[in-house]
């Protein structure tokens, strides 16, 4: 299959969305975000192009793609038949050349560079098999499942046999599930409520917006100012109801005694989670936090700039999370995402991904559905998250209905971007770039 098809070209873009201006995407930390991407494309000798991307937030994107290039010369010339045959062999080539580990190995930039070339791989397979990515995921057997999977660094927590047995376990009412998700989708919660740099009236009149059209989870974000964070908080709770649920998320602002005592004092607005309360590298603090809030229902999430299998495993040996939030636009791409659900579901901890960024929706769902098919076998108690930014730029965007991710028929990962949208957003040279900087 795919006999004679090689990848001959790999392109990639800066691309740079303004959204610090209207502070969509505002954190404690990240307070004026402009939601980018390093987006790559593919195209074989066959002509046949592929789009794969990573979440950066505007300055920096071009040292990400930088780290694309300097990964160029291992894709280019490929056989695509010799990627797929042994995806995981190929996945640890990329991610093991000797020199170029040295700057990683398997984390910052160049593993976000991974992750836009992976992306792209796994769009194009889904396109050469006309499939989505989630449902070719979800054909897969076991053993040409766990074959894409690098298990060297998690085999105490999992083994490829033992993923393949847990895999095996799942398999009875695969099709019922897969009736259910096409019918019913998977619940989505939203952060699109809560930015940090919203007004009060606007976090007002978006909980209206966001609970008309059916949803029932709300994240805003916490952690610069106390009392700020308890007004705003409960006025998201008197505006969504005590039934409906509340996360919080403090983007790593906090030390770790800081964030327990300020989390005691948001516990009054009961909310679900509390997520990064610290640095996302910090396993043994976020399970102290982890512990210190038990007492008052609230979880531990965490999971968006984690950046490798490795820590995954950690945070889940170490009870650091309740809720693991693997990130479509990190650690490695699939195959690496892939293996932290498998430990993910050996260790009985829920995934709820996250998707705050250009194109982590569109891509994000594929897995999730993914998960609840084939691996978990459940959507109780999970939410993928969304936020309404960028959509319009994907040929294939997301489809919420009734608060639900319905899954998408189209062949590919949901990542390609519309050719009008490079032109106009591409840094610096993208004619919106050029008329800010002209009007200056
Ligand atoms: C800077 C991003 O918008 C970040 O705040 C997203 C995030 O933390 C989330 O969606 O969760
Ligand atoms: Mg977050």
């Amino acid at each position: 299959m795919y006999e004679g098809v090689i990848i001959e070209k790999l392109f990639t873009k800066d691309l740079r969305f303004p959204t610090s201006l209207n502070s969509d995407g505002s954190d404690a930390m990240h307070t004026h975000p402009d939601y980018s991407c390093a987006y790559v494309i593919l195209e074989t000798n066959t002509g046949q192009k592929a789009h794969g991307m990573t979440f950066t937030l505007g300055r920096g994107t071009e040292v990400v793609i930088c780290a694309i290039k300097a990964l160029e010369n291992l894709i280019i010339g490929q056989k695509v038949q010799d990627i797929y045959n042994n995806f995981g062999d190929f996945w640890r080539k990329l991610t093991s050349d000797n020199q170029l580990r040295w700057i990683g190995p398997e984390k910052g930039v160049m593993h976000l560079a991974t992750a836009a070339i992976v992306n792209a791989l796994w769009d194009l397979w889904a396109r050469l098999e006309g499939k989505p990515v989630w449902k070719l995921l979800v054909d897969m057997s076991p053993e040409q499942l766990t074959s894409v999977i690098d298990f060297r660094y998690i085999t105490d927590v999992i083994t490829k046999d033992e993923a393949i047995k847990i895999l095996k376990e799942k398999e009875d009412n695969k099709k019922a599930r897969e009736f259910d998700l096409i019918k019913n989708g998977y619940p989505a919660y939203t952060t699109q409520v809560g930015w940090l740099g919203y007004s009060s009236e606007k976090v007002k009149s978006l909980c209206k917006k966001y609970l008309d059209q059916g949803f029932t989870a709300f994240k805003v974000k916490v952690g610069q100012n106390l009392d700020e964070d308890k007004k705003r908080c409960a006025m998201v709770r008197e505006n969504i109801g005590s039934s409906n649920v509340l996360m919080v998320d403090a983007n790593q602002v906090w030390c770790v005694d800081e964030a327990i005592d300020w989390m005691k004092s948001l516990a009054e607005y009961k909310p679900l989670w509390i997520e990064e309360p610290t640095s996302p590298d910090d396993i043994l603090g976020h399970a102290k936090i982890a512990q210190a809030l038990k007492q008052y229902g609230i979880g531990v999430a965490t999971g968006e700039m984690c950046c490798n299998r490795v820590m995954f495993k950690q945070f889940l040996q170490a009870g650091a999370l309740e809720f693991c939030q693997i990130d479509s636009a990190r650690v490695g791409g699939i195959n690496e995402i892939l293996s932290i659900y498998l430990m993910a579901e050996k260790l009985k901890v829920k995934v709820c991904p996250h998707a705050g960024g250009v194109g982590l929706c569109e891509m994000v769902q594929h897995l999730q559905f993914w998960d609840y098919v084939s691996l978990s076998g459940t959507k109780e108690g999970k939410y993928i998250e969304y936020v309404d930014q960028q959509h319009e730029h994907f040929k294939t965007p997301v489809v919420i209905k009734s608060a639900a991710y319905m899954p998408p028929t189209d062949p590919g990962y949901s990542s390609e971007m519309f050719p009008s949208t490079m032109e106009k957003y591409e840094f610096p040279k993208g004619t919106y770039w050029q008329e800010l900087a002209n009007n200056k």
